[in-house]
């Protein structure tokens, strides 16, 4: 059944990607000139979670590079390095060396300086999860480097330009916009079908079965793979020759469990005590939940991050938010525990 599980895997990258032509295209024209050795304009991908955002970025990049020998890029997931420091400290690393800096000692614009007086190839910088930077304002600093060209990805560029100061909001506003949408059933179909040809032994699969899992996955491909992933595991271990129905209709629980587990051991300290709170409540306002999170932590974030974690949160699976922006209310989406 299983030929080689890697293909499985969320974390591999196709050399082949489907159905994001329009997009490539748009963001290798914007990356154009960097071939030219002059700074590309910035682009904003957008779109909803499983949409091929960071996939199709990483992609259309490295093609770029494999036809251009002086172009550099660095990838930054701002959800895990999401402070001024880390960030400029995660660029620099990459195309420098960083042995004698400190967080502890090192004066603050030592890091950015040195990006400024940076003079090698041109470079871009994707910048994943831009909206879980804690300061933004970094991004006018990026902005104005000459050798770095950015691609930044947000789930909702409007709403990060409504939380930015209006100097980096008119900044961002000339940035190229390239939205994704949700893939369609038969689009998710042709996505695991290569993936299947590759993981799977032949006909380990029917049509049947790639369209109910698509089907099921709402326009993810991260949930399409691992609904995938998990029904080639359990025939695996039934010993069948073939993904059955009953695979895939355990599959489906399972991928979203999966991914929600994932999601929720990828939060930081910060956010998941703001988890834990929501969890013992059965709601909670944000305005009873802030207080709360300030006396269980030191140094706590302001209320501003407080509200970007809860949206980002939402955008998981990890937890609903209820009733209008005026009396909003959110709860944990995890499964209740078997008693
Ligand atoms: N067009 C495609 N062809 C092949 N694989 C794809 C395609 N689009 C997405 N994938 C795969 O689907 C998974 C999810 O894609 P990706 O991480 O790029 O989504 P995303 O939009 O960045 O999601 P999020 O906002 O949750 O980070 C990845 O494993 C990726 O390789």
């Amino acid at each position: 059944m299983l030929r080689d599980a890697r293909f499985l895997r969320e974390e591999f990258v196709p050399r082949e990607v489907v159905h994001r032509d329009p997009e490539i295209n748009h963001l290798s024209s914007v990356l154009q000139p960097l071939a030219d050795g002059r700074p590309a304009d910035t682009a904003f991908i957008s779109g909803p979670s499983g949409s091929g955002k960071t996939c199709i970025s990483k992609y259309t990049v490295e093609q770029l590079k494999e036809e251009n020998l002086d172009v550099e890029s660095i990838y930054v997931n701002c959800w895990n390095d999401h402070s001024r420091f880390q960030v400029l400290f995660r660029i620099l690393d990459e195309v420098t060396s960083t042995v004698d800096i400190h967080r502890q000692s090192t004066p603050r614009d030592v890091l950015f300086d040195r990006l400024r007086d940076h003079d090698g190839p041109p470079c871009v910088v994707i910048l994943d999860e831009v909206d879980q930077l804690a300061d933004r304002k970094v991004l006018y600093e990026l902005l104005g480097l000459q050798s770095f060209s950015l691609v930044l990805i947000v789930n909702d560029v409007e709403e990060l330009l409504a939380e930015v100061d209006e100097r980096l909001a008119s900044r961002l506003r000339s940035a190229e916009r390239i939205r994704f949408h949700a893939y369609t059933t038969d689009e998710l179909v042709d996505i695991l079908r290569e993936r299947a040809d590759r993981a799977l032994t032949h006909d380990a699969i029917s049509q049947e079965q790639l369209e109910a899992i698509a089907d099921e996955a709402g326009g993810d491909a991260r949930v399409a793979i691992a609904t995938l992933k998990l029904a080639a595991r359990q025939a695996d271990r039934d010993g069948a020759e073939q993904i059955t129905t009953d695979h895939v209709k355990q599959a489906v629980p399972d991928a979203r469990e999966e991914l929600r587990q994932k999601n929720l051991d990828a939060l930081s300290e910060h956010q998941q005590v703001i988890y834990e709170i929501i969890e013992e409540h059965e709601s909670i306002a944000p305005g009873d939940l802030y207080p709360e999170y300030r006396s269980r932590v030191d140094n706590p974030k302001s209320d501003r991050t407080v509200r970007s974690y809860l949206k980002k949160m939402v955008r998981y699976n990890l937890v609903a938010a209820e009733g209008s922006t005026q009396d909003r209310r959110y709860r944990s989406l995890a499964p209740p525990s078997p008693s």
